[in-house]
């Protein structure tokens, strides 16, 4: 099956397979949503199959949580946790900092909710998703449906007044009707080009009433786990960048790491 993989479910496969690595037995795990997050729950689920890994996952979405069962994962509510141990999720754009946007999968509020209730925040990602500047991708925003176009209007209003580059807010849509998520809400999407101050706007918009939460991942996450489509993975915190080898046929040598150097 995996080699009919594309390339970029390659990177994304041997990011997530490298990251599983991470999780150890008795650990409560947050488990992201997405597609790379889907392929680190499956091959959870061969962990705990196979090597009879005992693990409590909480998931982020209710397309996670139902994939974890799938795979014989024992899944908890984030208040039946409590404190995790480690999260591990996909991310749509990270920079140098390691500050992401998130949200593509539309599940941001409960992947910030359980990223911050964790010890240590794990992004797996391919390599397309490393930026200078945030905001190639549109900066989903969750906001309660009562009220929308208002919100909609104070944020555009909020953007002009920052002198945001690019200004363009889209309702996220699922066919003719608006994407509701997981919570029940909506999503807009703002198409920024550039996000000169990611920290400020992310604190700006959450100031604005009917404003749920914002895909932006200020200071959340510790490491990521970058996979390229020839099986190769970089592990990158905010202090160093190493590499290692991973092989897209499940097989796994995690363990040969290689300084890059700056
Ligand atoms: O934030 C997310 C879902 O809300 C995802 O992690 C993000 O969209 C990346 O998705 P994928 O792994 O499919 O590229």
């Amino acid at each position: 099956m995996q080699a009919e993989l594309s390339p970029m479910d390659k990177a994304k496969f041997v990011a997530a397979s490298r990251a599983a690595d991470l999780v150890e037995d008795g650990m409560r795990v947050g488990l992201g949503t997405g597609s790379t997050a889907a392929w680190l729950v499956r091959r959870l689920g061969e962990r705990v199959r196979e090597e009879g890994l005992k693990i409590r996952g909480v998931p982020t979405s209710s397309r996670t949580a139902a994939l974890a069962r799938e795979e014989g994962i024992e899944v908890v509510s984030l208040d039946e946790a409590g404190w995790l141990d480690l999260t591990i999720d996909g991310a749509d754009e990270f920079d140098a900092d390691l500050n992401l946007i998130k949200g593509g999968g539309g599940a941001l509020l409960q992947e910030k909710i359980v990223a911050t209730a964790s010890e240590r925040m794990v992004v797996i990602a391919d390599a397309a998703k490393e930026v200078a500047h945030l905001g190639r991708f549109p900066l989903p925003v969750e906001v309660v449906p009562f009220g929308r176009d208002t919100t909609e209007a104070l944020i555009a209003e909020m953007l002009e007044a920052m002198d945001v580059m690019g200004r363009e807010t889209r309702l996220r849509m699922d066919g003719e009707v608006p994407f509701v998520t997981d919570e029940g809400n909506h999503i807009i999407d703002l198409h920024l080009g550039r996000i000169g101050r990611p920290r400020q706007l992310a604190m700006i918009l959450n100031q604005i009433p009917g404003v749920v939460e914002n895909g932006l991942f200020i200071d959340i996450c510790d490491m990521v786990v970058v996979g390229h489509s020839d099986g190769r993975t970089e592990l990158r915190d905010t202090s160093e960048v190493t590499a290692g080898e991973d092989r897209p046929d499940g097989t796994s040598e995690a363990n040969i790491f290689r300084d890059l150097g700056d």
